[in-house]
């Protein structure tokens, strides 16, 4: 893992500040740190998460992760997966697409689903390698159990703030129904300075599902960046040791009728010389239950009603399950289910700029 000899992220590229929200704070309801995060919620939707108290856990994963990387490439590949539209399992460098014109990304990744981590050793979706099996019950079930409790808490907040009859978001979000929830441990290879900024490493998009929460406790590397709405051009988001970047994914965005923003991002080398090292991060990512449909909840709120009339161009009805939204988007990623510029079209969610790469 990378270590104290890493060089700092730089001062002369362009970066967008995000809100710092105290996690200690939202936990007990208070009420000042509960509308500065619902202010990030619903301006830019990314925000900072600090006291969260997840080190531990994030070192472990961090850990899995390496020990997954470490593995032959033909042992990763037996847990690769696929291109029927499954994102648990491995997925090698140069799998997916990263814009239109089919040029292709280079991180690889291990994803391991909530559904399995808690149910183990009982298989629900699939298996994985043997460095995962061996750190399902110690490190993965810990750190998806971190990311559910910050989640709910998140959520609920956001669905007193929409006007929702209790437990709304929370029951869509039932950790009882399976899922797309999952872990997520992301190895960019180091590049040359020169070469860096030619592609980016994960091409631009808004997140499939409701939440992410994202640490770089273990990872000082730049390379995330976000389009803030009003911009054209790319900013990085300032990787704050400890903290972790938390955003808003495009579930969430529709239930709430758009008042929740799921903000367009991509990842690209690190900064400076900071391209030459390679870059690790890792995600936990909150998606719907699988049969939940993924609409406005007009009938459950005046204030999402409100919105939605508000903004007649939009469609908030995508009559599409969270299950079936999650698949689409996996599997026209994919480079082998390419025919052309369509089929990148056809990966996209509520991007409000799909040229963007
Ligand atoms: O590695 C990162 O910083 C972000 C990754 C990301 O956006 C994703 O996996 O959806
Ligand atoms: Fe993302």
């Amino acid at each position: 893992m990378p270590g104290s000899t890493l060089p700092p992220f730089p001062d002369d590229v362009r970066t967008h500040p995000l809100l710092i929200i105290d996690y200690k704070l939202i936990k007990v309801g208070d009420v000042e740190e509960i509308n500065r995060l619902w202010e990030a919620a619903t301006t830019i939707g990314f925000w900072y998460l600090k006291n969260h108290n997840a080190d531990q856990e994030v070192n472990d994963m961090f850990d899995m992760g390496a020990e997954t990387m470490a593995l032959p490439l033909e042992e990763r590949m037996k847990f690769e997966q696929g291109d029927s539209g499954r994102s648990f399992g491995y997925k090698k460098a140069g799998a997916n697409a990263v814009d239109a014109a089919g040029n292709l990304d280079s991180v690889e990744f291990i994803n391991v689903s909530k559904d399995d981590a808690l149910a183990y050793p009982e298989v629900v979706h699939r298996t994985y390698p043997s460095t995962v099996n061996t750190r399902m019950e110690n490190t993965i079930a810990p750190f998806v159990r971190k990311g559910l409790e910050v989640t709910y808490v998140t959520l609920n907040i956001f669905n007193e703030k929409l006007g929702l009859p209790k437990g709304t978001l929370e029951r869509l979000h039932d950790t009882e129904e399976y899922s797309g929830s999952e872990t997520r441990c992301i190895r960019s290879p180091p590049t040359q300075v020169k070469e860096a900024m030619k592609n980016p490493t994960l091409g631009a998009h808004t997140d499939f599902g409701s939440l992410r929460y994202q640490s770089f406790l273990h990872n000082r590397l730049g390379g995330l960046q976000v389009l803030p709405p009003g911009h054209d051009e790319w900013s990085y988001i300032r990787p704050i040791p400890g903290h972790a970047v938390c955003n808003i994914g495009d579930a969430l965005a529709l239930f709430g009728g758009g008042i929740l923003q799921s903000n367009i991002h991509r990842v690209v080398a690190p900064p400076g010389v900071q391209a030459e090292h390679e870059r690790w991060s890792l995600v936990f990512f909150t998606r719907p239950g699988n049969s939940q449909v993924l609409r406005a909840l007009v009938e459950s709120s005046h204030v999402i009603a409100e919105a939605v009339k508000n903004q007649p161009d939009k469609n908030f009805e995508t009559g599409s399950t969270a299950m079936e939204w999650f698949a689409r988007r996996i599997k026209y990623q994919r480079i082998n289910n390419r025919t052309g510029p369509e089929t990148w079209a056809a990966s996209r969610g509520t991007e409000h700029t799909p040229t963007a790469v």
